[in-house]
């Protein structure tokens, strides 16, 4: 039994119990078969058989088939009745009639008539009225077999092409595979099969039949085989494209191609990037090194240019300045504005510890960059790699890696148009052969910003956010001296963080205040539980610090003073300078004293000698810092004169003492002055330590209201 695939329709089953029944006992099976379909059936067809009640019982081994085993059997019903397919009911009846002859049936109709194979066959003429019953029945059901090809002979091999088309249609079967098979000298296989048959004895008449069907059989399983193997060539087809395409993903991945890179060692990261999206804009504060790296931008815009009038331009730039003042983005920059490809490499990717992988690492990446120009190389942490050739066992081939970096750096030609870009953040720890004039021959300075450039970096960041109009990018700039663009970048970010932990919907000056201290002096600490009598204390004594820098003229504004815990303090007040001070005077210096002072005066003066505490070291070695420079330093002493004392340990005894006497002086006159004033100011002192205790912070403008004797609004 087997079924048609969907292109031959409609499609039909006939059980074999049904066949096998047929050849068995032709009237049983005809009259059960019959019966099935007879409902449907359109009588515009003339039935052929007659009743079979006087026939002779036909079976297997009057076919001379009986040495046949039940799978045989099935594929020569096949053979003989080969469109016979499964289904579930049969849906429509086959409409015959007349033929004059079965080409000519199969040309029309483009499939065989069996019922035509059967009638002229040998095996029907000796058992016609078996077999008539059979056919009496089949004939109802649509049998089809696809043939399209023209024919006008039948004969064995026409049938063998007949049937080998139909499985070529029906399976989809490559037809090259089928004329492979037509073609291919039958004479061996036709032999065995005559063997066989002498063996199983079958009779001659059978013998045509029996053929065709072991024929048949033979093609089925080829079909099978090749529909296997089809099915095994795409699946092998398309695990191999799932591979090629993983690999190509694994490449392209930058973390997996860095990880790739760094275990094979044979290639650097020469995977260049363009920079059009960077340029000198994205750069705040940092003026002075933009401007002088702008010629380098002209060179590589256009370095014919500058051949032309023989001169000639550094190959190597060094950038030197803190950490994360922005190097690396003024590099990125230098190649964004030129528009040409940039290439990144931080020196420690060439410290290797195995030889010669970090030479020829540096040798890739010139390799890829010279074949580019023009373009920027940017290594970062120079000093890693071209730091003093320390012979050390961590970096035993550090040297072959300068060696290579030199010896590359050499190797082309001044306005070849490759810039080489490298940052460090200690230029005294290069090695001197890379500074010299021919390699990194020009430094470039990459200061802190000033109070200006913060303000610019600010406002950048801040345009990145949704901030209150209220908020003064000025303020936070004064009051953050010393903090790099990455540091200012990092507090607009943590600002932006903290507003939206507290639910609100812009970045105001509270949270940005926030972050400030939050960099400056560690995380609130919240949690502490500090008693009232510490409490007061502790307001007593940052208000003592708020009104000596009130009432000191030359003293820095207040701009905020706080009772809340944070890293090791447990109070603080903070003073903004309007600039940053280049050079302060005398009377600053002073005033810095008397605020530092402010502190312990306040403790002693409310609550008496025996209470003052520990809280006021840091004040106290802030004051004395200050004397000891303005004694020793800065030439400020009366009776010490315009003289520096830098190792005041080789000072004569008498020199030494001299100087500790004059730190003295200077700053139990400082701790009078803060005490005069917090004396004269006892009420405001006592009003400023309340308020804190009340509000625990306080900005500027509160604290002037409080000062002046004023309410302040509850918050
Ligand atoms: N002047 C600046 N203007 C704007 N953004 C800046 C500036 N300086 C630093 N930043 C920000 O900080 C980030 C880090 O800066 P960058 O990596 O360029 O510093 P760096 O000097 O190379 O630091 P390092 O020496 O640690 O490599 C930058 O990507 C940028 O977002
Ligand atoms: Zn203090």
């Amino acid at each position: 039994m087997f079924s048609l695939s969907s292109t031959v329709q409609p499609q039909v089953t006939v059980p074999l119990s049904h066949l096998i029944n047929a050849f068995h006992s032709p009237k049983s099976t005809s009259s059960s078969v019959s019966a099935s379909v007879s409902q449907n059936q359109h009588r515009d067809v003339i039935p052929e058989h007659e009743a079979p009640s006087n026939e002779p019982v036909l079976n297997l081994r009057d076919l001379g088939l009986s040495e046949l085993k039940i799978g045989q059997i099935d594929q020569l019903v096949d053979s003989l009745l080969p469109g016979i397919c499964k289904g579930k009911n049969i849906s429509s009846h086959w409409h015959t009639s007349h033929v004059s002859a079965q080409s000519f049936f199969e040309n029309k109709y483009g499939y065989i008539d069996v019922f035509s194979t059967l009638r002229s066959s040998c095996l029907y003429r000796q058992h016609s009225r078996t077999l008539k019953s059979i056919c009496s029945d089949l004939q109802y059901w649509p049998v089809f077999i696809q043939s399209r090809s023209f024919k006008t002979l039948k004969s064995r091999t026409r049938r063998l092409q007949s049937t080998s088309e139909r499985l070529a249609e029906t399976q989809y079967i490559a037809p090259s595979f089928v004329k492979g098979f037509l073609l291919r000298d039958r004479g061996s296989d036709v032999e065995t099969l005559d063997k066989l048959m002498k063996t199983k004895n079958i009779p001659e008449a059978h013998q045509d039949a029996f053929k065709t069907g072991f024929a048949e059989g033979f093609l089925k399983a080829q079909a099978l085989t090749q529909k296997t193997n089809d099915s095994l060539r795409r699946t092998r087809l398309i695990l191999f494209v799932l591979l090629l395409l993983g690999i190509y993903g694994l490449l392209k991945n930058p973390f997996l191609s860095v990880r790739f890179r760094t275990t094979t060692g044979l290639d650097s990261a020469v995977d260049p990037v363009q920079m059009k999206n960077v340029t000198f804009e994205h750069v705040k504060g940092v003026e002075e090194a933009k401007q002088e790296l702008q010629e380098v931008v002209e060179f590589l815009k256009n370095p014919q240019k500058f051949t032309v009038l023989g001169g000639k331009l550094p190959k190597g730039i060094l950038l030197v300045g803190p950490p994360g003042t922005g190097k690396t983005l003024l590099a990125r920059a230098v190649a964004g504005e030129a528009d040409v490809p940039f290439y990144y490499a931080s020196g420690s990717e060439f410290d290797e510890m195995f030889v010669g992988v970090g030479a020829s690492r540096i040798r890739n990446l010139f390799r890829e960059a010279k074949a580019n120009a023009p373009c920027v190389i940017f290594i970062d942490e120079l000093d890693s790699v071209g730091g003093k050739r320390i012979e050390s066992p961590m970096h035993p081939y550090s040297r072959q890696t300068i060696n290579q970096l030199l010896a590359e750096m050499d190797g082309f030609k001044p306005n070849e148009g490759v810039i080489i870009i490298g940052a460090t953040n200690f230029p005294e720890a290069l090695d001197n052969a890379l500074i010299r004039p021919g390699r990194f021959d020009m430094q470039v300075t990459v200061p802190r910003p000033d109070v200006r450039g913060r303000t610019e970096i600010l406002k950048w960041y801040l345009n990145k956010i949704k901030f209150d109009q209220s908020v003064d990018p000025e303020i936070i700039a004064r009051g953050t001296v010393g903090f790099s663009g990455a540091e200012l970048e990092n507090l607009v970010n943590q600002a932006a963080l903290k507003a939206a932990v507290d639910g609100k919907e812009m970045v105001t000056m509270k949270e940005l205040e926030f972050s400030k201290d939050k960099i400056l002096m560690g995380p609130e600490r919240r949690s502490v539980e500090i008693d009232n009598k510490n409490k007061t204390i502790t307001a007593y004594h940052e208000s003592g610090h708020a009104i000596i820098a009130y009432y000191t003229k030359d003293a820095m504004p207040i701009n905020k003073a706080t009772i809340m815990p944070r890293g090791p303090t447990l109070g603080h007040v903070s003073l903004l300078p309007e600039n940053d001070r280049w050079n302060e005077t005398r009377a600053q210096l002073l005033a810095q004293m008397d605020v530092s002072m402010g502190g312990r005066v306040a403790e002693e003066l409310i609550f008496g000698t025996d209470h003052i505490t520990t809280g006021a070291s840091s004040d106290f070695d802030n004051a004395t810092k200050i004397a000891k420079w303005m004694v020793t330093k800065f030439g400020m002493s009366e009776k010490l004169g315009v003289m520096t004392y830098s190792d005041t340990g080789k000072l004569s005894p008498e020199t030494q003492s001299a100087i500790e006497q004059e730190i003295r002086i200077l700053l139990k006159d400082s701790y009078e002055r803060a005490k005069h004033i917090l004396k004269t100011h006892a009420k405001e002192h006592k009003n400023l330590a309340e308020a804190l205790l009340t509000y625990e912070t306080l900005d500027a403008k509160e604290i002037q209201i409080v000062l002046e004797g004023k309410k302040l609004e509850l918050r």
